[in-house]
């Protein structure tokens, strides 16, 4: 499989594009200069463009992916808010913006060419917005208001537009702050990890009514961690099995295993990592992790074991400024 991997460093305003061979090991192709503070970055799942959200002048830049994963730019689209997190629905068609300094989600419509149109709806009264993230029912956009300890749920409309689900929120432990969230390829499960407490939550999607429901919370840090708690972000394995979160103030990734049914984690580890963790990912292997350091300015790749899916640092590179975002694309 070619795989690359794109950091986003906002700043030295660079997107670093590196080829990754079988081993893990990166090679860099390119460095994107960009006019702007780079940071939230997500490919498109049935084209080959990378989006990247921008500020100051908050706007979307869609970046089409050659054969070998160098980017050229392809157009721009205005944002309503300080991007925090772009995604898309699985088809491809739309782009949603979470914004945490402008409490709001937006949906775009994603144009045949591939580039993003301007927002066609826009909503506010999400304090904290931190990330939108589509069910695997395409269908359900789920997106945490971390000043609000809840998760909204809208339903995704083909003509652009988000309403509120039939069940339009759910709500952490108060303080908890969730942030960012991911799925269970068996569709039944979402885990959430939480900045302000460091806990990752398990939402069951449809309990025996119907309803997403949070059925485990467990803590990302060691019994006798007496620290501040800042958590950042989190990433499943494509099969299911291992679970990642990361805390910048600690700069560890949690380790999780998880049940076959997906339903229940138990902790297997931390990871010392790279200083100030704010984004990783995992590459479509399912082999390799790749963690950035905002305060180290390097990124660092770790194999992932068989077994409990502990991490065996392989090597780490230098990178822009302030990296803090992580995307692995499969060619
Ligand atoms: O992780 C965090 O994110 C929010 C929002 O980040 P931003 O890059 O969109 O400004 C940040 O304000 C908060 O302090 C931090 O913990």
């Amino acid at each position: 499989m070619k795989q690359v991997v794109y950091t986003a460093s906002p700043e030295s305003q660079q997107i670093h594009v590196w080829r990754m061979n079988e081993e893990g090991a990166l090679t860099l192709l390119q460095v994107v200069d960009v006019a702007g503070q780079v940071q939230p970055m997500v490919v498109n799942p049935t084209q080959p463009f990378l989006y990247v959200g921008v500020r100051p002048q908050f706007r979307v830049i869609a970046y089409r992916i050659a054969d070998d994963g160098t980017l050229t730019e392809a157009g721009q689209a205005p944002l309503p808010g300080s991007p925090t997190h772009i995604s898309t629905d699985l088809h491809g068609n739309f782009l949603f913006c979470g914004s945490y300094n402008d409490a709001c989600v937006s949906i775009s419509p994603i144009g045949a060419d591939g580039v993003p149109l301007a927002p066609s709806q826009v909503i506010d009264g999400l304090e904290g917005c931190h990330s939108a993230n589509i069910g695997s029912d395409n269908q359900t956009l789920f997106v945490p208001a971390l000043k609000q300890d809840r998760i909204c749920l809208f339903d995704v409309h083909a003509a652009g537009k988000l309403t509120p689900h039939a069940q339009p929120q759910v709500t952490t432990v108060e303080g908890a702050g969730p942030r960012h969230m991911v799925f269970h390829p068996n569709r039944q499960y979402a885990y959430c990890v939480n900045e302000l407490n460091s806990t990752v939550d398990v939402w069951q999607l449809s309990n025996a009514n119907g309803q997403v429901e949070r059925v485990q919370s467990l803590d990302m840090q060691p019994a006798d961690f007496t620290g501040t708690r800042w958590a950042a972000d989190i990433h499943l394995t494509p099969d299911g099995r291992h679970l990642y979160a990361c805390d910048r103030t600690s700069s560890t990734l949690t380790i999780f295993s998880v049940s076959e049914d997906g339903g229940l984690l138990t902790l297997e580890g931390h990871q010392p990592t790279e200083t100030q963790p704010r984004g990783f990912n995992i590459d479509k292997s399912g082999r390799y992790l790749v963690a950035a350091g905002q305060k180290s300015h390097h990124i660092e790749v770790y194999r992932i074991g068989e077994g409990q899916g502990l991490l065996t640092p392989l090597a780490r590179y230098a990178v822009g400024q302030g990296p803090m975002w992580v995307v692995i694309h499969a060619l």
